[in-house]
């Protein structure tokens, strides 16, 4: 898993658990922040990856859409939080009713070089809000998911790993993984919310 977002990691740690046959070795690969659609972000940013460690590689890359913005920030939310912080991020929406937004998690997945590169997608839609709860992970504090009175950074970690946009992107991932240790014939689930999976060309075993 290639990431330099020690949060992220903590929680593909935490969702993936330990009851699972993959084994998920975290590499620090420094990747530009590249621009565009996150389609296009994930999967160039799995393949600059898969060049440089020559080995399956997954990346995820994360974006907060506002829907009265057309779903920007999305993937410069990085960008916007840094520059702008919690309450600028609220301030984008004074002039707009909706304060509506979804978190978009976008895993790709390449078994090595030169080979597909495959994405899975999670969405959770939510609102954004004040501030509330610890500043422990970027923007978790203004989101406010559908459905809860919590922000995600009120919630127990246990309940946003649980509803969250990179839960939803993983169980894609797994669903694929698992698919492709069974044997020819026994075909892929359809994925989770969100996921668009792809039919895998051939199904060699995990760990090989
Ligand atoms: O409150 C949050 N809850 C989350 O669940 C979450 N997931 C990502 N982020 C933040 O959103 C931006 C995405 O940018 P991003 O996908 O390029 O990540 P990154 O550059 O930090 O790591 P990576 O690209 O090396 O994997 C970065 O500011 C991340 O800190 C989150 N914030
Ligand atoms: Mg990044």
């Amino acid at each position: 898993f290639v990431t330099g977002n020690p949060r992220k990691l903590e929680e593909v740690v935490a969702i993936i658990g330990e009851n699972t046959p993959w084994k998920l070795i975290s590499n620090d690969v420094d990747l530009p922040e590249l621009q565009g659609e996150p389609d296009d972000i994930a999967r160039d940013k799995c393949q600059m990856a898969v060049e440089k460690i020559k080995s399956p590689v997954i990346v995820e890359d994360t974006c907060l859409c506002y829907n009265a913005l057309k779903g920007l920030p999305g993937p410069y939310i990085k960008w916007f939080l840094q520059k702008l912080g919690h309450k600028g991020l609220n301030q984008l929406l004074c002039g707009y009713d909706d304060k509506t937004a979804y978190a978009l998690c976008t895993i790709a997945y390449c078994e090595g070089p030169g080979k597909d590169v495959k994405l899975f997608r999670g969405k959770t839609d939510g609102t954004i809000v004040e501030a509330r709860g610890p500043h422990k992970f970027g923007w978790d504090p203004i989101f406010q998911p559908a459905g809860f009175s919590e922000t995600y950074a009120e919630m127990e970690t246990s309940l946003k790993n649980s509803i969250s946009h990179r839960r939803k992107a993983l169980n894609g991932l797994k669903d694929f993984l698992d698919t492709r240790t069974m044997k020819d014939g026994e075909n892929t689930s359809n994925g989770s919310d969100g996921t668009d999976l792809q039919q895998p060309e051939k199904r060699p075993r995990l760990n090989e």
